[in-house]
């Protein structure tokens, strides 16, 4: 394998060379034979932010690659004691080697499938990034992770969740999937819900408490807690959420039907079951946005996390799904009006980093036409 060194964040690697593995001029992270791909940073170094605040002292990376996500860890987060590298693929493992001896991380590496790695070891924080869907390792990361320790997945399968792939989604997720205006959002409630699910079967309850959307991916941070009552809890707040296409009246309801609008008559679409609770805990979001501008200015893309925070934050207050103002403005038949007029006309209502065109309010569905109506 032909290697090239990168520095990501304090990071230095060794990855593939992507120009011998060139297609037609072209390169694709998937063709090299170890996956190392840049348009992740972002995610890499939110995740830095996220865990600094979190202070895991035991992490596992389940599915390493290069081992970069797991060797940020180490070097650019206080109290990190050891991070367990995995990955079956064994050009991957003998990378993660030469990766971790040359920036000096105290490390155990693994060449194992990563579920039968994660029912023998225990941690106080599990990463799940997967090539796809999370969802074939969600029993398991939540089997190794502590009581009050914390698991993320990231998940690249937009088009079982956003229901291009509607039957996809109906395996992966156990989802009635099909789309809505704020597909976007729920595609990461949907998400979420699987993971309560099976955090559940193990009597463990999967809090989230970071969750986001960006480029082509979603990204979650759970808190894992024990107990079956707790469990049982966040299951009762998985509900399926209903849109009518033809006025854009919602509903959310606990159970699965086939309803009419009761506006219009018209049927409705359905979406579940998915996470009908909060995205984020309030408090760890400001926590991170603090954090962000006192230690973490070097960060790769520093400006991008920064955007992507903020929106979140302002956002945060807001349980119930965006509004897509385009989807909204076209029943209307009325070009869309700016959006920040409709925010203002709303008073209590924000951006939302789910989709440009939506915004965040808890007013209902017919406050906010009459706000695009006189605007
Ligand atoms: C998307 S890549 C990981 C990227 C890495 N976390 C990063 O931030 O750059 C997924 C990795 O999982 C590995 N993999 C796939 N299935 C696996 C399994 N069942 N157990 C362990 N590793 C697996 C692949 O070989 C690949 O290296």
């Amino acid at each position: 394998m032909k290697l090239i060194k990168i520095k990501e964040g304090k990071a230095e690697i060794l990855v593939p060379d992507p120009k011998s593995y060139e297609i037609d001029g072209k390169f694709d992270p998937s063709w090299a034979p170890v996956f190392y791909n840049p348009k992740m940073t972002l995610n890499r170094d939110l995740s830095v932010v996220v865990l600094s605040v979190l202070k895991p002292k035991k992490i596992v990376d389940a599915l390493s690659a290069s081992g970069i996500r797991g060797i940020r860890y180490f070097k650019e987060i206080e109290g990190v004691e050891k991070v367990i590298f995995n990955d079956l693929d064994k050009n991957a493992v003998e990378l993660i080697n030469k990766n971790i001896e040359l920036n000096k991380v105290k490390g155990e590496v693994f060449n194992k499938d990563a579920n039968a790695l994660l029912h023998e070891i225990k941690a106080d924080f599990i990463d799940i990034d997967p090539f796809g869907s999370p969802a074939p390792f969600l029993l398991s990361a939540f089997n190794a992770v502590v009581r009050g320790g914390y698991v993320a997945i990231t998940s690249t399968d937009l088009s079982a969740l956003v229901c291009s792939s509607k039957y996809s989604a109906r395996r992966k997720y156990d989802i009635y999937c099909e789309r809505l205006s704020f597909s976007r959002e729920l595609g990461v409630r949907g998400l979420i819900g699987k993971a309560i699910r099976e955090a559940a079967i193990l009597e463990k309850a999967a809090i989230p408490i970071f969750s986001f959307y960006y480029d082509y991916y979603y990204r979650v941070f759970f808190k894992v807690e024990g107990g079956a009552k707790r469990a049982d809890n966040l299951l009762s707040k998985l509900v399926y959420y209903y849109e009518c296409p033809n006025c854009g009246y919602r509903e959310r309801s606990e159970y699965y039907e086939r309803i009419k609008c009761t506006k219009c008559g018209t049927l409705m679409r359905v979406y579940g079951p998915a996470w009908g609770g909060e995205l984020y805990n309030t408090d760890l979001v400001s926590d991170v946005k603090n954090k962000l501008q006192s230690n973490f200015t070097y960060l790769p893309v520093y400006n991008h996390v920064t955007r992507l925070v903020s929106t979140v934050e302002n956002e945060a207050m807001y349980t119930q799904p965006y509004y897509k103002l385009d989807f909204l403005s076209s029943r209307l038949k009325k070009n869309v009006p700016a959006k920040n007029k409709v925010i203002s006309c709303l008073s209590d209502a924000s951006n939302t980093h789910f989709d440009n065109v939506g915004i965040k309010t808890s007013k209902n569905v017919e406050e906010v036409i009459q706000c695009i109506k006189i605007n």
